[in-house]
């Protein structure tokens, strides 16, 4: 039994304390609104972010106290909006025992820097490298909520600290595999975002399986670049926490980002979808960085450039979708 704390109790923060709480650790979690940590510490319910489980496990606490959800954790899980990262993160900085791991559940790039969640967790807090783990994969929250069975990748530079990680978090419904590709994982999960707005959008739209076959494989050679790029393993990206996250992520209308890409479709405007979004479309934010980071490493992304279209100029489906070829005729 381990001391674990998750900073975020947003769908996937409570969730996966859930995951932790099953798997038989005792689980605080940290949030800042009073009326969730009331919920989860007095009710077992988590109303806001997670009103599908009506009874979160017994071993399951939250506290809005900094200083006394770290005290004691071996293992502290960051899952909060990737944008709004560093800034709450620089409140821990100070208060995180010296040899806790900190695991990041988020999928997202930083605006601004272009920076990885593992690069802005690690500034954030001071960590060395040796007490960072990323975990990503399909895992949308609802279903892991209701415990169907999935798996996903917990990945660190340290295999110890990954091993530490996925015994915590594995259960007869939740299967973690290891990897040390951190730079894979963190650019498959944020990247995959982007491909699930353009693929939800083209459904929104009412187009149908050829268009969206078509935008999550030339999806998965961009992020495959990008990654590759950035110093990703290209192995990662066949696997669970890429083709497995990319088919979960863009099939699916538990996803924020595909709901938020066929929100557009069907012809809202962008601070309509962002109105109606159930939780943090995390590709919004992150096609800017993915752009800039493409221009940084000389990688050409068409996809993250037409959705940046899309979300600054309000272009349509079929714009989007004329751009992200041009007209000349290249090998695949
Ligand atoms: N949902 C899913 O299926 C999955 C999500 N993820 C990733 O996990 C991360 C979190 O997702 P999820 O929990 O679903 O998102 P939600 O939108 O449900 O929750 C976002 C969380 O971030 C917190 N937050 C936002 N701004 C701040 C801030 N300034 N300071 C502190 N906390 C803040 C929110 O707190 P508050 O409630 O107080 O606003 C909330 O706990 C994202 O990066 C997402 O991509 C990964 C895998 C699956
Ligand atoms: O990352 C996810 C599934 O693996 C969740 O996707 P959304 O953030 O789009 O809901």
């Amino acid at each position: 039994m381990t001391n674990v704390t998750v900073l975020g109790a947003g769908a996937w923060g409570t969730t996966f304390g859930q995951v932790l709480a099953d798997a038989g650790n005792d689980v605080t979690m940290w949030a800042i609104e009073p009326e969730i940590v009331e919920g989860i510490r007095d009710h077992h319910h988590n109303g806001v972010r997670l009103p599908s489980v009506e009874q979160l496990p017994a071993n399951m606490t939250a506290t809005g106290d900094r200083a006394e959800a770290v005290r004691d954790a071996e293992i502290i899980v960051v899952a909060i909006a990737a944008q709004a990262a560093r800034r709450a993160l620089a409140d821990f900085r100070d208060l995180i025992p010296e040899r806790a791991i900190v695991v990041s559940l988020m999928k997202g790039i930083e605006r601004g820097t272009n920076k990885r969640m593992d690069e802005v967790v690690r500034e954030a807090l001071d960590l060395p490298e040796n007490r960072f783990v990323a975990v990503s994969g399909p895992n949308l929250s609802k279903e892991i909520a209701a415990r169907e069975p999935s798996a996903t990748v917990v990945a660190s530079t340290n295999p110890y600290a990954a091993a530490k990680v996925a015994n915590a978090c594995s259960t007869s419904y939740f299967h973690p595999f290891t990897s040390t590709d951190v730079i894979g994982l963190e650019m498959c999960g944020s990247l995959k975002n982007v491909v699930a707005l353009a693929v939800g959008m083209a459904r929104g739209a009412g187009y149908g399986e050829n268009t969206a076959a078509m935008i999550e494989t030339r999806g998965l050679a961009e992020l495959t670049a990008l990654g590759k790029a950035a110093g990703a393993d290209p192995k990662t990206f066949a696997g669970l926490a890429g083709v497995g996250d990319l088919i979960a992520t863009c099939g699916s209308p538990l996803s924020r980002n595909y709901t938020f890409g066929a929100n557009l479709g069907k012809g809202l405007t962008v601070e309509e979808a962002t109105r109606v979004s159930n939780g943090v479309a995390e590709g919004v934010p992150t096609t800017d960085a993915v752009v800039a980071l493409g221009d940084q490493l000389h990688v050409p992304t068409p996809l993250a450039f037409a959705m940046s279209h899309v979300l600054h100029e309000g272009i349509s489906c079929e714009q989007m979708l004329g751009e992200l070829f041009g007209t000349e005729i290249t090998a695949e």
